[in-house]
């Protein structure tokens, strides 16, 4: 069982403004994730979650704030621990005209994987897409694509795994079998997941706990019980709906 006392990521005070923007991005957020937790971050278009995982994944550099993961300074020394933890999001494209099978070989090479062929056999059946292995990457479906680009990123057996609206493109029976393949991961293996969803239906399903992002701020966060009884809501996304338009001044 996961040790959901141990941190993982400690992140205080981030914040961000863009060069060429004229407002805040992330105004000094801190938050926590936990060995083992599933941690949503929801909030309006602009509430700043992408600046706030491509600030998590070393992409972008804070203006302010500190960032520990795995005990290491992750700004300072990311080199250190990247190897620990992986990313996908449907922003990121996959080689097109490799077919399946090849592109998660390749993505082995690249990560240096001991016993590749093993692994990316195991994450072929995993993810239910041994029948399409053979198949280039550019002829399958947005769904498809977005399932391989989750199992390119668990091919490393990461730590902690960052996705960025992971079923987005994926129709209700897809992502509901995605959703149970990672809280299955989650629950055998400890790993921490740390995801950013516009869909509040499944963040209820998914989530242990979520984080709500309004104006680069942290306006909401906690367990979703807790949220729904202490803010008498019957469901997260009339929460989310009451909240956004209470601060309609962002
Ligand atoms: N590269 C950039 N240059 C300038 N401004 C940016 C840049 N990236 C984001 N912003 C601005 O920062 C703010 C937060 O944007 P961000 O993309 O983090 O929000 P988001 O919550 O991920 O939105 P969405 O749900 O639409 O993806 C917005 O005002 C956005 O216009």
């Amino acid at each position: 069982m996961p040790d959901k006392t141990e941190r993982v990521l400690e992140a205080r005070n981030l914040s961000k403004t863009f060069l060429n923007g004229s407002k805040i991005a992330l105004g000094g957020v801190s938050l926590d994730l936990y060995r083992g937790e599933i941690l949503s971050i929801v909030g309006p278009n602009g509430a700043g979650k992408s600046t706030l995982i491509q600030i998590l994944l070393g992409l972008l550099h804070p203006n302010t704030g500190s960032l520990n993961i795995l005990g290491v300074d992750a700004i300072r020394h990311r080199r250190l621990i990247a190897h620990r933890i992986n990313y996908a999001s449907t922003d990121l494209s996959l080689p097109y005209s490799l077919t399946v099978f090849e592109n998660l070989k390749v993505y082995s090479f690249i990560y240096n994987l001991a016993d590749w062929r093993t692994k990316v056999d195991s994450i072929l059946s995993d993810f239910g897409l041994s029948e399409i292995a053979s198949r280039r990457v550019g002829s399958l479906s947005t769904g498809q694509v977005a399932k391989l680009g989750i199992a390119k990123a668990l091919l490393t057996e990461p730590e902690i795994l960052f996705l960025d609206e992971p079923t987005a493109t994926l129709d209700p029976e897809v992502s509901g079998h995605l959703r149970e393949f990672l809280r299955k991961r989650v629950l055998d293996t400890g790993m921490s997941l740390l995801y950013t969803s516009h869909n509040m239906r499944e963040v209820e399903r998914l989530s242990d706990r979520i984080i709500l992002l309004g104006g680069g701020k942290i306006i909401k966060e906690g367990m979703i019980g807790d949220l729904l009884k202490s803010n008498s809501a019957a469901d997260l996304e009339s929460l989310f709906l009451d909240t956004v338009k209470k601060t309609a001044s962002w």
